[in-house]
């Protein structure tokens, strides 16, 4: 299909192409795929607008009622595939559109996750930044509706909350157009390693709960080598998730070369 995909290429998108295709996205032609991922009304697909203009279109997720968006923009000479993600409060498989957007990060592993948070209402939104840093490790915050909370009177600390999460943090007003450029510019970064993400993860487990997480991490890590969250993946098995289960049983988190 492409020179990438016999050089194995393990940075750029055409790696996890197979898998992609499985979850009805087409790469053919993209070097990078980023995942829009965030809570309700967020203002995501604004971003999504101002990121790709008209270059997009619309679908359904296969087998779901759930709508997918995808579209593409160029930058530095390097194409990027964008998935507008359906908005969730949790990753945790509860409804359609958190299995939709679930499975997108675990088994898509985009090359990068931009979470679109409501900067007027960041405490809440965090639950969902937390969550999805437990699954993939290159990812972006993105605080929107800053026009909002600067109305309201909230000043954010972004560099603080940058160093705390371990990810770059860029504001935007998208319905204006605020900050897109430099967020367009930081998802170029973190895609192409110019920029190293070191996830906030949680590490206060109690010691027995830890251990078993370690060891089942470990066994995981045999089989599958090259999983960055084997940790993630260890805790859900241990809470009886039994889609992860399936996955891995149907070898969904092997990368496809
Ligand atoms: N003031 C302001 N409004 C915004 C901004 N970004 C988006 N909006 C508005 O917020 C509303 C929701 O935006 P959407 O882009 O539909 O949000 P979404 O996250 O895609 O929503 P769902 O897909 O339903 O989860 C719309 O009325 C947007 O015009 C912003 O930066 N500032
Ligand atoms: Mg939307």
């Amino acid at each position: 299909m492409n020179d990438a995909v016999d050089k194995g290429c393990e940075t750029c998108a055409f790696y996890n192409a197979a898998q992609l295709k499985k979850l009805g996205i087409n790469v053919d032609s993209a070097d990078f795929v980023v995942a829009l991922a965030g809570n309700p009304n967020t203002g995501k697909s604004t971003v999504f607008n101002a990121l790709t203009g008209l270059r997009q279109h619309t679908g359904n997720w296969a087998g779901k009622t759930v709508t997918r968006a995808e579209g593409g923009f160029l930058y530095s000479d390097k194409r990027f595939k964008l998935i507008d993600l359906p908005g969730t409060y949790s990753l945790l498989s509860t409804s359609e559109d958190e299995e939709v957007a679930r499975n997108f990060i675990l088994f898509g592993r985009p090359d990068v996750t931009v979470i679109v948070a409501d900067a007027a209402r960041l405490e809440r939104n965090l639950n969902l930044v937390l969550q999805v840093l437990e699954i993939t490790d290159k990812a972006v915050l993105c605080l929107n509706l800053m026009d909002e909370a600067t109305r309201h009177g909230i000043k954010i600390d972004e560099r603080t909350l940058a160093k705390d999460l371990g990810i770059p943090v860029v504001a935007t007003s998208a319905r204006s157009n605020e900050g897109i450029p430099e967020l367009i510019q930081t998802i170029y970064e973190v895609a192409s390693n110019q920029i190293a993400c070191k996830p906030h993860r949680i590490k206060s487990l109690p010691a027995e709960v830890d251990q078993a997480v370690d060891e089942l991490s470990k066994k995981i890590l045999k089989t599958y080598p090259d999983l960055p969250n084997s940790r993630w993946v260890a805790m859900r098995l241990l809470d009886g998730d039994q889609q992860i289960l399936n996955a891995l049983k149907n070898g969904d988190f092997v990368s496809t070369t």
